[in-house]
This record gives C-alpha cells, sequence and structure tokens, in this order.
C-alpha cells in the first residue's frame, strides 16, 4: 500500500512487513501505479538529490492525487533546500530523515495509511442517536463524525476529557460502528484495580504462577479476543505495566504470568484518561513511548458548558429514560429550570445532570421540576459575590456579540470585523452563547457557509 518515488528502496529498510510496497521510477510509473491501483492510500516521496523539474513533477502528482496521503523521506542535505522545505511543509503528512529507521517508519505508515482511511470514509447521513448519544450541537455532530471515522480503521485511539462527559460511552461507539461490533466489548478502569493484580488481570496467569493462583485465569486482553478494550484512567496504569502493555501494542502479542509461551491477540485498545498525559510524562509517571503509540487518533468529548444546547435536550431524554422506569405525575421542567440549567457550569459534566434530574424527580411534588427540585439555586440580585469571574466575562462577551449582530443586521462577517474576531470565532462564539437569530440566519449558520 505504499510506493516510493524516485531512486531509493525502502523495502530493505522496512524489513519483512505486510506493506505491499511498489516502486516508481519517474512520474509517468507513478501515475499509472496511483491510478490503477485503488488500493494505494500511502506513498512515500523521496527527496535526495532532486532537481527543480522533478520537485514540480511531485507536486503536480501529489495536487492530482489528494486521496493519497504523502509520507517524504529526505537526506539531511534535501533538508537544507527551501523548496524541499516548502513542499513538505505544504503536502506531506510528515516526513523521516534517511536512513530509515524501520519501527519509526512502519508506526508513521500505520498513522498515515490510518488518516487516509479516516478521510475516505463517508459521514454525512451520521446522527448522534445513531451513536447511543444525545446532543445536536455543532460539537457534538462533529464528534459523531469523527468516532464513525475512527471505527472503521485498527489503530489505538486515545479518549480525553473531563470526567462525566461521555468517554466510556464515545469508547462504545466506536465499538459498535467498527467491524469489530459483533465481538466483546471489556472494559477496565485501572485506576479501580489494586497494583498487585494488574497485571494478572490485564495479561492473565498460569496456575502457581504466585502465591494463591490455584488455576489458569486468562486475562481481559486474551478474554476480549477479536473485539475492542477500553482501558479506563490510563493515566494510572504503574510504570511497568506500561511497558507490557507497549510491548502488546508493537507486536500484538502476550504472554500470561509465569509463562513463556506467546499467545497472538487481535484485540484494538481504546484508552481514556481525565488527567493531562504530558503532564504526567513530565513528571515521570506514564511512558512517553506508549502515549505515542496511543495516541495515533484522539477523540474528545466536550464539557457540557461548551455544549449549553444540549442540555435541555438531555434533560429531556433522561426524563423520559425515568419515567418510563417509575410512575410519576411530574411532567417536565419549569421555563425557570431551563434556563438555570443553561446558566451552570456543570463540574461533574453529563454524570451530574443526569443525578439532578434523577434526584428532582423523586424530590419534586409539583407538576414542573423546579430550580429548588435540582438543587439549582436562583441567583439573588443582592448576592453579586456569587457570579463567578467566567461567568461575568461570559456575560459580557454575550452582550457584546448580540448588540454588535444587532447593530449590523446579523451580517456576521461586518459583526466579526467590528469584534475584531475572525468569522469562525464568532460562529462559534454565537453557538456557545446560544445567540437567537432570524431564522433564515440560523439555517445559513448551520450549513457553515459564508454570510
Ligand atoms: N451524549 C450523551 N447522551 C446521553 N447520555 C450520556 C452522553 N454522554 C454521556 N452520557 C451518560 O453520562 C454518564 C457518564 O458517561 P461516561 O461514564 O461515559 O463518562 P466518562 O467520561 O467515562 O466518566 P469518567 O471519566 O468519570 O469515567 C453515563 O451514564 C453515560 O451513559
Amino acid at each position: 500500500m505504499g510506493y516510493d518515488f524516485l531512486a531509493y528502496d525502502i523495502s530493505e529498510a522496512l524489513g519483512s512487513t505486510l506493506w505491499n510496497i511498489k516502486h516508481a521510477r519517474n512520474r509517468h510509473e507513478a501515475i499509472s501505479i496511483i491510478e490503477n491501483d485503488s488500493g494505494v492510500l500511502t506513498a512515500i516521496g523521496i527527496l535526495i538529490n532532486t532537481n527543480l523539474q522533478q520537485l514540480d513533477e511531485l507536486q503536480e502528482l501529489i495536487a492530482m492525487h489528494p486521496e493519497v496521503t504523502w509520507l517524504a523521506a529526505v537526506d539531511s542535505s534535501s533538508l537544507q533546500v527551501e523548496r524541499i522545505r516548502r513542499l513538505i511543509n505544504q503536502y506531506f503528512l510528515f516526513f523521516f530523515k534517511l536512513p530509515m529507521d524501520p519501527i519509526k517508519t512502519t508506526h508513521l505508515l500505520e498513522a498515515a495509511r490510518d488518516m487516509a482511511l479516516l478521510s475516505s470514509v463517508s459521514t454525512n447521513q451520521l446522527r448522534s442517536e445513531d451513536m447511543g448519544m444525545v446532543g445536536s450541537s455543532t460539537v457534538m455532530q462533529s464528534l459523531c463524525r469523527s468516532i464513525y471515522r475512527i471505527a472503521q480503521v485498527d489503530a489505538p485511539v486515545l479518549i480525553t476529557g473531563e470526567s462525566g462527559t461521555g468517554k466510556e460511552l464515545v469508547a462504545r461507539a466506536v465499538h459498535e460502528n467498527s467491524l469489530r461490533r459483533n465481538e466483546p466489548f471489556s472494559a477496565i478502569n485501572c485506576g479501580a484495580l489494586p497494583p498487585g493484580l494488574i497485571q494478572s488481570e490485564l495479561f492473565g496467569h498460569e496456575k502457581g504462577a504466585f502465591t494463591g493462583a490455584d488455576q489458569r485465569k486468562f486475562g481481559i486482553i486474551e478474554s476480549t479476543g477479536n473485539g475492542t478494550l477500553f482501558l479506563d484512567e490510563i493515566g494510572d496504569l504503574p510504570l511497568d505495566i506500561q511497558v507490557n502493555l507497549l510491548r502488546f501494542l508493537e507486536n500484538h502479542h502476550i504472554f500470561r504470568l509465569g509463562s513463556l509461551k506467546e499467545i497472538k491477540v487481535d484485540v484494538r485498545i481504546l484508552a481514556a484518561t481525565h488527567v493531562n498525559l504530558e503532564e504526567a510524562i513530565k513528571r515521570g509517571k506514564f511512558r512517553e513511548d506508549l502515549y505515542h503509540r496511543l495516541n495515533v487518533l484522539q477523540l474528545s468529548p466536550p464539557p457540557l458548558r461548551e455544549r449549553s444546547q444540549d442540555i435541555e435536550e438531555i434533560a429531556n431524554f433522561v426524563f423520559n429514560k425515568f419515567r418510563a422506569e417509575k410512575a410519576t405525575k411530574v411532567k417536565g421542567f419549569s421555563h425557570e429550570s431551563l434556563i438555570l440549567m443553561r446558566q451552570h457550569s456543570w463540574p461533574g459534566n453529563i454524570r451530574e445532570l443526569i443525578n439532578r434530574v434523577r434526584r428532582a424527580m423523586v424530590m419534586c411534588d409539583q407538576r414542573l421540576i423546579r430550580p429548588e427540585d435540582l438543587g439549582l439555586e436562583r441567583r439573588q440580585s443582592s448576592s453579586r459575590s456569587q457570579v463567578t469571574l467566567e461567568q461575568a466575562r461570559d456575560l459580557a462577551e454575550q452582550n457584546a456579540i448580540k448588540a454588535s449582530l444587532a447593530r449590523n443586521k446579523y451580517q456576521v462577517q461586518h459583526a466579526a470585523c467590528e469584534l475584531d474576531v475572525s468569522r469562525a470565532t464568532l460562529y462559534r462564539l454565537i453557538e456557545k452563547h446560544r445567540i437567537d437569530r432570524p431564522l433564515e440566519r440560523v439555517a445559513h449558520i448551520a450549513r457553515g457557509t459564508p454570510s
């Protein structure tokens, strides 16, 4: 699934791999391979002693085939050439310096192939409910598109986000939309396991491997078989287990504790964390090589406060779900509750919303749920000190945008100019603050077309 262009044999560098490597000695051969072999997703352009004409030809070839993900291989002297540096910046996903390091090259090639697969997947018809998730905000739609694309490939995924934002739900959605959907989905919380047991829980053990191991045990990696394994709170994994996990991700086999027998396993790993792994690397708590191996693809469910448009939809979803489980005379939320829910900062995200709605349905003795049933207090006008600086900034931002839009007759471009922000930023802020617009504008913005 790759070929090199101009004078360098990459098969030697890659050794015995599963890559189907084709060589093109010139532009003509390169075009013929790309156009006649529909499997070409990744190509390596070799840039050594490349003359201007060859660079022009390469640039033209790349421009003609945007479906191919391009990598560059360069020697140090070529990297000094301004034109080559510009070409790499503009057209190549990344580059490696010659001579190629086989392990690094294989990782980069895998990542490039996955990127090419992702961009070839059509996601036009996707809806969040197809993913088992509620929320129709722009950020949720974009998250669902990413989930769908990422589900089509096999690389590890790192899911980051605050607690309660739905990281496990995202992992399940990746599994359910993948070819592995009929295989097991397993989840394990690395932070909840006693350190002495993690090795055996993940990799299994043989009878007699340690005191108390009176029979063989399959670890969760092995028992997940060809399915998907979700490693929650990966940042809590002890360093020695991180080494074993990295080894598994590199060569797809494991050893049960107390055995030297290699067991081949084809499980896809999804990992989640709410801690900053880059910080953990700096503190020596997380291995950098494992981080790069896991971080090939990323998904980040946003905090609820950044998609306040979804709050009412999720609250109603939760309300209807509980109502179906238990009869209640409560009919829904009061207008004031909805307003306060939108203003609340939701530090516990969707989990907090679910708990507050559940509690309110038990506590409420009226037809409609009031703010006090949800444990959300009305803000007294006298208690100004209760408004946080962030809320005050938000309000000022919202008022400035509303005023500018009104002054500019909802011409987003003009308002953006007046407010000295880009149009994309203004669209994001309009979305964030749920600023009402005339109906035709709403449709316009939802399509993301310029005003
Ligand atoms: N978009 C959504 N629509 C409906 N329910 C959701 C959505 N996202 C999350 N939830 C629900 O919110 C709760 C918390 O989600 P989840 O456990 O996936 O969060 P998390 O980010 O993994 O949390 P933690 O970091 O604490 O493990 C679950 O009950 C989940 O079903």
